[in-house]
C-alpha cells in the first residue's frame, strides 16, 4: 500500500469514512494504492467523437460512463497539442466530467454556471448549446474568472456572459430565469485527496460545517434563479454527508418546490444514502463516487426539478444601431478571410456592440445584467483600429471547421504548428494556402487555431502574445 499517500490522511476523516463504509472502508484504503486516472473531455460543438479518435496523435481509450470522455495515460502532455490550442477538447479528471454529462442541456436554453472557474462544467455545457441561449458562467474569484474566460474562449462558445459576482447579488437580476442551473460548490474537496495531497493536509472537520453554511445559501440562489420546470445540479468533490446528502435534504424543506430526480445510471456509481442525511428516501437518487467503485476521484451528485412550467422564453436582445464605418470594416474583413458562417449560424449584424473600440457579438438573448461585475458580455470579435478591423483570437476560435474560405490546414504532426503557437512567422507554399496573400485563418487538420497574414509566401504570425505557449 502506498504509505506515503495513506499517512497523509487526516485521522479524523478515516475514522468519519470508516462509520460511513463499514465493510467498503477496505476496499476504499486499497483504492489509493491505485494510480488516480487521467481524461480529457472532446468539444463536440466543434468537432464528432469519431472524427477526433481518427486525428487525435496519442493514444486514448473511452470513459465508459461519460459519451465524449477519453481516459489517457499519464506521460502525455495533451496540452501541449495543437488541437488542444484549437479547442477540441479540455483536460479534466474523469469523475469531475460527470455533473456536466448528467444535466441535459438543449440548444437555445438559458444556462447558469455559479461557481463555474476553471470552467471544467461551463465548457461542457456552453457547448452543449451549440451557439444558441445563453451561458451565464460566474466565479466569485477574479482571477479564476479570468481562467475561466479563458477555456470558455478557446472552446468557442459565443454566447456568454462570464460574472465575477456573489451570487445572491445575481438573483435580483436573473429571478426564475434560467432552464438549467450547475452547482459546482466550494467543498472541503477529499474526493480529491488522492490527486492533491496538499488538500488532505489543509483538511478539518469544521472547515466543511462552515463549508456547509455556504453550500446551503448557495443552494437558496440557485434555487430562485431556476425557473418553474427547471433543472439545477448540485454537486461537490467531497465525501462528507454534511455537504452532501445533509445539503440536499435541508434544500428539499426549504424549498419544498424542488424534487431529486434520477440521472442516468451507470454500473460503478452508488446511490445517496438517505441517513447521511434525513432519512429522505429520495436522497436515494443522489449519486456517490467513490475510487474503489470505478476509475475515478470522489464526487457526489444530487439533479432537483422544480415544479411547474417554464413561462415564455425572454426574448431577443436589441442592440444600438451599428455605424456604417464600423460594418463597412468588418464587411472587408469578412471578404477576405471568406465567412460563410460563424458558430454554425448565419452572421446577425443585430448583435454587433461596439465598446471603446472593441467589437462584441453579443448573445441573441435579452437579459438584464444592470448592476453586475463582469468581464465578458458575448464573443469578442475585436478591434477598430484607423480605418479597419483587427480580429482577436476568440474570433478565430468561433470558427468551426469549413466555416471560413481562406484557410491554411496543417497535419496535426506539422512541426510548423508549434513554431505557430510561438508566435514565429511561417514560411507557406503557394498550394497550403487558399489565396496567393492576406488574411488566413491558421488551422490544425481543417480546425482553425488562429490568424495570420500572408506576404509573399510568409505568414506573418498573428496569434497573441498572451495565447503563447
Ligand atoms: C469546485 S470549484 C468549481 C470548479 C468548476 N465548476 C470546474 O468544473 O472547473 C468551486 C469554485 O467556487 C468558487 N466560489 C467559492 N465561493 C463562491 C461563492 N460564494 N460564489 C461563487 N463562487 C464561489 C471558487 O472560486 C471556485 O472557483
Amino acid at each position: 500500500m502506498d504509505s506515503d499517500r495513506l499517512s497523509a490522511l487526516p485521522q479524523a476523516f478515516l475514522h468519519r469514512m470508516k462509520d460511513m463504509l463499514g465493510d467498503d472502508f477496505e476496499p476504499f484504503l486499497a483504492a489509493y494504492e491505485q494510480p488516480r486516472t487521467y481524461g480529457l473531455r472532446v468539444n463536440t460543438a466543434k468537432i464528432s467523437c469519431e472524427e477526433f479518435e481518427q486525428i487525435v496523435p496519442f493514444e486514448v481509450k473511452k470513459i465508459p460512463w461519460v459519451s465524449n470522455g477519453y481516459f489517457y495515460n499519464e506521460d502525455v502532455r495533451p496540452s501541449r497539442c495543437a488541437l488542444y490550442q484549437a479547442g477540441l477538447y479540455y483536460l479534466q479528471e474523469p469523475s469531475a466530467m460527470t455533473p456536466a454529462s448528467r444535466i441535459p442541456v438543449e440548444p437555445g436554453e438559458y444556462v447558469l454556471d455559479m461557481c463555474a472557474a476553471p470552467g471544467g462544467k461551463a465548457t461542457a455545457v456552453g457547448s452543449a448549446l451549440k451557439g444558441e441561449g445563453l451561458l451565464v458562467a460566474n466565479d466569485i474569484s477574479t482571477t479564476r474568472a479570468r481562467a475561466l474566460l479563458r477555456n470558455l474562449e478557446l472552446f468557442g462558445i459565443p454566447n456568454l456572459f462570464v460574472s465575477n459576482e456573489k451570487p445572491e447579488k445575481m438573483v435580483k437580476n436573473f429571478p426564475e430565469f434560467f432552464h438549467k442551473i450547475i452547482l459546482d460548490a466550494p467543498c472541503s474537496g477529499e474526493g480529491m485527496f488522492r490527486k492533491e495531497e496538499a488538500l488532505a493536509k489543509d483538511w478539518t472537520p469544521e472547515k466543511s460545517e462552515e463549508l456547509s453554511r455556504i453550500q446551503k445559501q448557495l443552494c437558496l440562489n440557485a434555487a430562485d434563479m431556476l425557473q418553474p420546470g427547471g433543472q439545477m445540479l448540485y454537486s461537490t468533490c467531497t465525501f462528507a454527508p454534511c455537504e452532501d446528502e445533509q445539503i440536499i435534504s435541508w434544500l428539499l424543506r426549504e424549498r419544498p418546490e424542488l424534487s431529486l430526480i434520477s440521472m442516468e445510471d451507470y454500473e460503478g456509481f452508488s446511490t445517496g444514502n438517505p441517513e447521511w442525511g434525513d432519512g429522505n428516501p429520495q436522497l436515494k437518487k443522489c449519486v456517490r463516487i467513490f475510487p474503489h467503485k470505478m476509475q475515478g476521484e470522489g464526487h457526489f451528485l444530487a439533479l432537483l426539478q422544480k415544479e411547474g412550467t417554464a413561462g415564455p422564453s425572454a426574448g431577443t436582445s436589441k442592440t444600438s444601431r451599428l455605424a456604417a464605418d464600423v460594418r463597412k470594416y468588418m464587411e472587408e474583413f469578412f471578404r477576405e478571410i471568406g465567412l460563410k458562417t460563424l458558430d454554425g449560424q448565419e452572421f446577425d449584424w443585430n448583435r454587433v456592440e461596439v465598446r471603446a473600440d472593441k467589437v462584441y457579438y453579443l448573445p441573441s438573448v435579452s437579459y438584464n445584467f444592470r448592476g453586475l461585475t463582469f468581464i465578458r458580455n458575448g464573443l469578442y470579435l475585436g478591434d477598430l483600429k484607423k480605418n479597419r478591423f483587427e480580429p482577436a483570437q476568440p474570433l478565430a476560435l468561433a470558427f468551426r471547421k469549413n466555416e471560413a474560405e481562406a484557410v491554411i490546414s496543417l497535419s496535426v504532426d506539422d512541426p510548423r504548428l508549434e513554431r505557430y503557437l510561438k508566435g514565429e512567422t511561417l514560411t507557406i507554399e503557394p498550394e497550403e494556402a487558399a489565396h496567393s496573400k492576406g488574411w488566413h485563418l491558421l488551422c490544425v487538420e481543417g480546425y482553425p487555431l488562429g490568424f495570420g497574414k500572408l506576404v509573399n509566401g510568409t505568414l506573418k504570425n498573428k496569434y497573441p502574445a498572451g495565447w503563447r505557449v
